[in-house]
C-alpha cells in the first residue's frame, strides 16, 4: 500500500530567453494505492502526471508532504534508507526502446538486477538463468528465441514485455506504468494492456496507469480509482467507472467531452473552457485551479478547493457516513462540500475545450 498527503513538487527551469523560473508541478496531492489495486492518473500534457509517477516510484524527490510505503514515512529516511522501500516499486517508460542499452543482449539486461538479486537473497547463480526465463516467460515471450537478441531485433511490443520483465527481476508489489503504449504499434497495443492486467491478475501487483486516454485506464484498472489531475491538483477522484460516466467537475466533463461513447453525451457542448497556455505560473493555489477556464465559476471558487472524492460502495461505509452519505448514495455525492454550492456540484454538462487553432 502506498499513500501520499499534501504531496508537492516545484521545479526551477532556466531557459535563455525566460531566464530561472519556477514550475509547480504538485501543488499538494494526496493518493492511496492499494496492495494488487489499481490506479490511473490522467489529464492535459504537463499537469503533473509523470512527476507524480516517478515520485511514487522514488526516482524523484518531493519537496513537501507524506509518502507512506506499507505504512512507512519515506520523508526522515536516506535515499539508501529509502532505496528498499521504493524497489517494490517498478517503473514501465514510455519508450521502451531507449529504457534498453541496444549494446546488451536482453540475457545481459536480465543477467545484471538479477545477479544482485541472487546475491543479496544467498541463491546459487544457476537461478539467475531460470529466473530470466521464468520472467520472459510471465511476459509471454520465448526465452529461447529472445535471450540472445539485441533490442532492435526486437519488435517495440517485445521490447516492451522485456522492459516489464526486467521490473519483474525484483519481485516488484507494484508498476508504474507511464504512457506505457502510446509509443508501440497500435496493433500491439492491446497485448501489452492485456499482460499488465494478466499480471495483476497472476502476481497480485498493483497497477498504476499514467495515461491521457481514459479507456486504457478503464481497461487495465477497472476496479481501480480514477484520479483527474489539472495542474499539479488532483481535481477529482473516484471508482473509474464512475467518473466516467458521472463526471462531477466541469475539467473532468471536458476531459470526458472528448469521448462521448465513453461518456454518453449525444450533444456538443455550447461552454468553451479558456485554453491552458493562457493561465500563468504565478496563480496561487487558492481555490480550485480550474476556475479562471470554468465556464461555471462561481465566487467561492476562487476561494475553496472542491474535494471531489467519489466513494466506491466496496470502500467503507464509516467513511461516508462521517460526511452524512448513505452507502447508496455513493458515487453521486462529494466529500466535504456543501451541497448547495452549484459549481461544485454542476448538473451534467457537456464542457468542450475550444481547439487551440480557434483561441
Ligand atoms: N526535470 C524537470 N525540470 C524542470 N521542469 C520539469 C521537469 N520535469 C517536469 N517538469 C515540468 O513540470 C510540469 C509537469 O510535468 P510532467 O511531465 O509531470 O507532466 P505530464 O502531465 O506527465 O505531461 P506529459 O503527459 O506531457 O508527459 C511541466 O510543466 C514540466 O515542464
Amino acid at each position: 500500500m502506498i499513500t501520499g498527503t499534501g504531496v508537492v513538487k516545484t521545479f526551477k527551469q532556466r531557459g535563455k530567453m525566460l531566464g530561472a523560473r519556477e514550475v509547480r508541478a504538485l501543488r499538494g496531492v494526496d493518493f492511496a494505492i492499494p496492495k494488487g489495486g489499481a490506479a490511473s492518473f490522467i489529464g492535459e500534457s504537463g499537469c503533473g502526471k509523470t512527476t507524480l509517477g516517478r515520485i511514487i516510484a522514488g526516482l524523484e524527490d518531493y519537496d513537501e508532504g507524506e509518502i507512506l510505503i506499507d505504512g512507512v514515512s519515506m520523508s526522515p529516511l536516506t535515499p539508501k534508507q529509502r532505496h528498499p522501500h521504493f524497489r517494490k516499486i517498478q517503473m514501465i517508460h514510455q519508450d521502451p526502446y531507449s529504457a534498453l542499452n541496444p549494446t546488451r543482449t536482453i540475457h545481459q539486461t536480465l543477467y545484471a538486477p538479477l545477479s544482485l538479486r541472487a546475491r543479496q537473497t544467498g541463491r546459487p547463480g544457476s537461478w539467475i538463468d531460470e529466473r530470466a526465463a521464468e520472467v520472459l516467460s510471465l511476459v509471454g515471450l520465448d526465452p529461447g528465441t529472445v535471450l540472445s537478441r539485441y533490442p532492435h531485433q526486437l519488435s517495440g511490443g517485445m521490447r516492451q514485455r522485456v522492459v516489464i520483465a526486467r521490473a519483474l527481476t525484483v519481485d516488484p508489489e507494484m508498476l508504474v506504468a507511464d504512457e506505457a503504449v502510446s509509443m508501440i504499434d497500435v496493433s500491439l497495443r492491446l497485448g501489452i494492456l492485456a499482460l499488465l492486467k494478466d499480471l495483476r491478475e497472476r502476481l497480485g501487483v498493483s497497477v498504476l496507469f499514467i495515461t491521457h486516454d481514459v479507456a486504457t485506464a478503464r481497461y487495465v484498472g477497472d476496479d481501480g480509482e480514477l484520479y483527474v489531475i489539472y495542474r499539479g491538483q488532483v481535481v477529482e477522484r473516484g471508482p473509474v467507472d464512475t467518473v466516467i460516466a458521472d463526471p462531477v467537475h466541469p475539467y473532468t466533463q471536458s476531459l470526458l467531452s472528448a469521448i462521448p461513447v465513453l461518456h454518453g453525451l449525444e450533444e456538443p457542448g455550447e461552454q468553451p473552457v479558456t485554453p491552458l497556455e493562457s493561465l500563468d505560473e504565478s496563480q496561487s493555489d487558492e481555490g480550485c485551479l480550474f476556475a479562471r477556464r470554468c465556464p461555471f465559476r462561481g465566487e467561492r471558487c476562487t476561494t475553496e478547493r472542491p474535494l471531489l472524492h467519489v466513494f466506491s460502495p466496496r470502500e467503507n461505509t464509516n467513511r461516508h457516513s462521517t460526511i452524512g452519505l448513505e452507502a447508496d448514495e455513493v458515487g453521486l455525492r462529494t466529500e466535504g462540500v456543501p451541497q448547495e454550492h452549484a459549481c461544485f456540484y454542476p448538473a451534467r454538462r457537456n464542457v468542450i475545450a475550444r481547439p487551440m487553432s480557434e483561441v
